[in-house]
């Protein structure tokens, strides 16, 4: 099976406790992470305060199970001078000064090792080790023996102490190798012989010239796909590590760095490379001799073959019942559609399987198989049913010895009956409890299946087991492909399994996972877009490539039920054939002459027939090595598969994080960006508005200089025309009625226009115009409540309205002033007049003087007094009482009084006082005028109040 190499990472303490670190790593992401915030993914990011316990039980567990079936393994530990390499293999030493706690992976790993080959006393084993260290590629045996046997964990320490003494200082590298052979019959009685080698070597520093040879031979493998040959005899160093690095051992390599930041070139170089070898694929296969898997039967059983026969008939039935139990619980499991597509499918086959067991065993196989008798038994060990016949003869042999061994064979039976349902009742419910873990936590150890009591059944559960009965040793058994489909699982990290889990997961969902949602929908950006483009195209690849899988899966399955048909056909023709040959040699050595002759025919028809079927079988025989490569072709594909499907998965895992930490910093760079818009917007608006009403003030006030200046024009027009109308009326002593009208009204325009002036030049100089023209509190105080109505009712008054209004009130001031003007003139003539009449009533009296006595005089001069002062009714009254003998010019006199009295001289409204018909009555009157560039505002109202 291929299995990546895995890459773990120790940092070594820094020298200093306050000296700066330039390497961190996180255990929980794994995830080495440089001062620059270059990442590399790794297996295991060690902590960098990591005990060598921790190291060691972190990944070396799984190794170990590994080492115990038959696996090689391997540890390289890279690194520069003085990063911990020797004392992450070793530790400190071996003396007693040495503390426990500081011994390395190989002391460690030696004492494990004994310690499990302790628990399994049915293991027999051999165990060596070999210490060499290659220095300017030569090769050096520290131990200077070759291959030390160890028996026990004390020798092993022995020599370790003897080794660490005895090695070369200096920038050279160690391999410490450690081989095993192991034999042990399994329950099933079969034969386990396996030999393993678990390799540890401590790489000398750059720039050590094996070390370059190393690396180029790791960039070759990482290059060949496919793979191309690899020349490891370049030097002694890769020579060694051949099975390290592209050969079949499951390695670790183990990159140990300094944290320093004068060792920081150093370390990406180390990293780099560490990365590198993440990239190797090691073909890992179980060690098997040649002699393996073979049916192992004990004295007792060659001794007695009766017995034996018993024990494999009930052990048949045994079987049968224990598949049948497992048939049940399968159903089970798949009712509660727990499983992922790979698991139903294994499942599912398995089920299959079983009901074709069952149809052979029941009898129904073919016609050559009737022929020859009602025991079949299982196909795999029908040979092993052979000796049930031998029983009958033997029966006819011996017919007392039968009633005999009944007895015996009624105990042996109850005996046996409850040895094993006591056996199948614990077995099931480990292997019950062990799935259901597995399916709960995928996390079942490989010590539980490394035991020599778990293999039938995993037998049981693989088809792959099948294939041991066609070719003893060629291939893996279902357990051993089991077991490294495990320890790859196993190896690939808990995160990786994790992938692996949620994958199965995920294709039973038809909804994408969240993260893929959330990517997918993820803000626009470069870095954001390249990551959602490769996550999609790794995420069809992957998507691809499980269904190549699953297609491949089904070839398989299709391709092991057309072999297994094959071979069950195989066995009935062999069985046949057998028989045949046994009936042509029965005739020829039991008949006489004469029956042999009669018999020689049908002989050669049997001969024939037997030849007939040896044809066939060959035929068969073909077809089963056809078939058989193509599944050792599909099984080799689907596995290169599996972990394709395994890293894109990684690879999807490290884009999304990828994705989601991007996201994150987007997020937060965005809210924080969100934040400051919000303030610079508030900070904007506040200074837009200040700005707009400062630019609107200024448009402002150069709209109302422009309506000024306007006005100004106007002004001086209207000035203009006054001007020449009253020159025409100094020049002709009057004007038309119309041109009085017109000069009045420039007057009024001219005083309203100077009104208007006065109210922007207020507006300009910041005064609120509302201040000077809506009504004061006084105003309001003191005004009736019908005119504090009309101001409210102006108020409501739209803009054309109240244009109708003034200019209405403006003709109707023009119309009162001209009335005015025409009472004014009329109260002159009417003075004149009077003054006549006086000079005339003057004259009169002179006459009457002369004329008349002194009463009269009296008289008159009272009237003409009263007259004088403007009691015209005084007068009047007066005159009445004068006497009838009063001249003509009196008599007139009083008439013309008379008349006066009737028409009183108009009252004269000051041009002011028209003012008091606009609302704002107390308008104030400033006069603006320019000193020095600078505008003067001079309050007129006192003055206004003194008018
Ligand atoms: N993780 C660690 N914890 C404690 N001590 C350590 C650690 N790593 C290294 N040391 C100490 O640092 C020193 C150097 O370590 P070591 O000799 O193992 O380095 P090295 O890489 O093998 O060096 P060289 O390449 O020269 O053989 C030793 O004294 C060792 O005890």
């Amino acid at each position: 099976m291929d299995i990546p190499v895995q890459i773990a990472v120790r940092l070594k303490p820094p020298s200093l406790e306050d000296s700066t670190q330039c390497i961190f790593s996180n255990p929980v992401t794994q995830i080495v992470i440089t001062e620059s915030g270059q990442t590399f993914h790794v297996n295991r990011a060690l902590p960098v305060d990591c005990t060598q316990v921790y190291l060691f039980s972190s990944f070396m567990i799984p190794q170990i199970n590994c080492f115990l079936d038959g696996c090689d393994t391997s540890v390289v530990v890279f690194g520069q001078s003085k990063t911990g390499k020797t004392y992450t293999l070793f530790g400190s030493g071996f003396e007693c000064i040495h503390s426990e706690c500081d011994q390395g992976i190989v002391p460690r790993f030696l004492t494990e090792i004994f310690h499990k080959l302790n628990q399994m006393p049915e293991r027999e084993f051999i165990l060596h080790i070999t210490w060499m260290q290659v220095v300017n590629n030569n090769i050096f045996d520290v131990l200077g023996a070759g291959l030390v046997r160890c028996c026990n964990v004390e020798e092993a320490f022995q020599y370790l102490q003897m080794g660490w003494r005895q090695r070369c200082q200096g920038n050279n590298h160690t391999v410490f190798t450690v081989s095993m052979e192991q034999k042990w019959v399994g329950s099933n009685g079969i034969l386990n012989h396996r030999m393993s080698t678990a390799s540890f070597c401590d790489l000398a520093a750059y720039p050590e010239p094996g070390l370059f040879v190393l690396e180029n031979i790791i960039k070759e493998l990482l290059a060949g796909n496919p793979p191309k040959h690899i020349n490891y005899d370049q030097c002694i160093l890769t020579a060694m590590l051949r099975d390290s690095f592209g050969g079949r051992a499951f390695t670790w390599v183990i990159g140990c760095i300094s944290t320093e930041p004068e060792d920081y070139q150093d370390t990406l170089k180390i990293l780099n490379l560490c990365l590198c070898c993440r990239g190797i694929k090691n073909f890992v296969t179980v060690n098997l001799f040649a002699d393996n898997n073979t049916p192992v039967y004990t004295e007792k059983s060659v001794l007695q073959p009766a017995d034996n026969n018993f024990n494999i008939q009930f052990a048949t039935a045994q079987w049968i019942k224990l598949v049948s139990n497992a048939e049940g619980l399968f159903n089970k499991i798949l009712q509660s559609k727990s499983l992922s597509d790979a698991d139903i499918n294994q499942v599912s086959e398995w089920l299959f399987l079983k009901a074709e067991c069952d149809e052979c065993l029941s009898g129904d196989v073919g016609t050559d198989n009737k022929e020859i008798g009602p025991k079949q038994g299982l196909p795999r060990i029908a040979e092993d049913t052979e000796p049930s016949e031998l029983s009958e003869s033997d029966a006819e042999s011996d017919s007392e010895e039968d009633s005999h061994s009944e007895t015996v064979f009624q105990d042996k039976l109850e005996k046996y009956m409850e040895y094993f349902r006591e056996k199948n009742d614990q077995l099931f419910a480990d292997r019950c409890e062990e799935y259901l873990n597995h399916i709960d936590s995928d996390d079942i150890t490989i010590s539980e299946i490394s035991g020599s009591q778990s293999l039938p059944t995993l037998t049981s559960q693989s088809n792959s087991g099948r294939r041991r009965t066609i070719q003893p040793g060629e291939s893996l058994s279902g357990a051993e492909l089991e077991l490294l489909r495990k320890v790859a699982a196993k190896a690939i990290s808990p995160e990786s399994q994790k992938i692996i889990i949620e994958s199965h997961k995920k294709d039973l969902d038809p909804e994408p996972k969240l993260i893929e949602r959330e990517l997918l929908k993820m803000i626009d950006s470069p870095k954001t877009d390249d990551i959602c483009k490769k996550y999609r195209v790794t995420k069809e690849k992957y998507t691809q490539k499980q269904i190549l899988a699953r297609k491949l899966s089904k070839e398989i399955s299709s391709s092991q039920s057309q072999l297994k048909e094959l071979i069950n056909l195989c066995i009935a023709k062999e069985r046949l054939i057998h028989d045949l040959s046994r009936g042509v040699c029965h005739n020829s050595v039991n008949k006489q002459y004469s029956e042999k002759v009669e018999n020689s025919v049908i002989d050669y028809d049997m001969v024939k027939e037997i030849r007939r079927h040896e044809t066939n079988l060959k035929t068969y025989k073909k077809q089963i090595e056809q078939i058989k490569r193509q599944i050792r072709k599909d099984e080799k594909r689907k596995n290169t598969l599996d972990v394709e499907i395994v890293k894109d998965k990684l690879k999807l895992d490290e884009l999304s994080e990828t994705s989601t930490d991007v996201k994150d910093r987007k997020t937060n760079s965005i809210k924080h960006f969100t934040h400051r818009i919000t303030q610079l917007d508030s900070i904007l608006k506040e200074k837009t508005n200040d700005l707009e009403s400062l630019e609107l003030s200024k448009e402002k006030e150069l709209m109302l200089r422009k309506e000024i200046k306007n006005l100004r024009k106007t002004r001086e027009c209207l000035h203009d025309q006054r001007c020449s109308l009253g020159h025409k009326r100094k020049i002709y002593k009057s004007l038309s009625d119309s041109e009085e009208r017109k000069l009045l009204e420039c007057e009024e325009a001219i005083e309203a226009i100077d009104t208007a002036i006065e109210y922007k030049n207020n507006l300009i100089c910041g005064k609120s115009p509302s201040a000077s023209l809506s009504d004061s509190q006084d105003n309001r105080d003191s005004r009736s409540r019908g005119e504090q109505m009309l101001m409210a009712r102006l108020d409501k008054l739209s803009h054309d309205e109240m244009k109708t209004l003034l200019y209405r009130y403006f003709q109707k001031v023009v119309d009162l002033r001209g009335a005015c003007a025409a009472l004014e003139a009329g109260a002159a003539a009417a003075a004149e007049e009077a003054a006549a009449w006086r000079t005339r009533a003057a004259a009169a009296w002179r006459h009457a003087q002369r004329a008349r006595p002194h009463a009269h005089t009296r008289h008159f001069q009272s009237i003409h007094k009263y007259v004088d002062s403007g009691n015209t009714e005084r007068a009047l009254s007066l005159g009445m009482t004068t006497d009838s003998e009063t001249s003509d010019d009196a008599m007139r006199l009083v008439d013309r009084m008379k008349q006066l009295a009737r028409c009183p001289p108009p009252p004269v409204i000051p041009s002011q006082n028209l003012r008091q018909l606009m609302p704002a009555t107390n308008m104030p009157v400033a006069k603006v005028t320019k000193e020095k560039n600078k505008l003067v505002i001079i309050q007129q109202q006192q003055q206004n109040k003194r008018h």
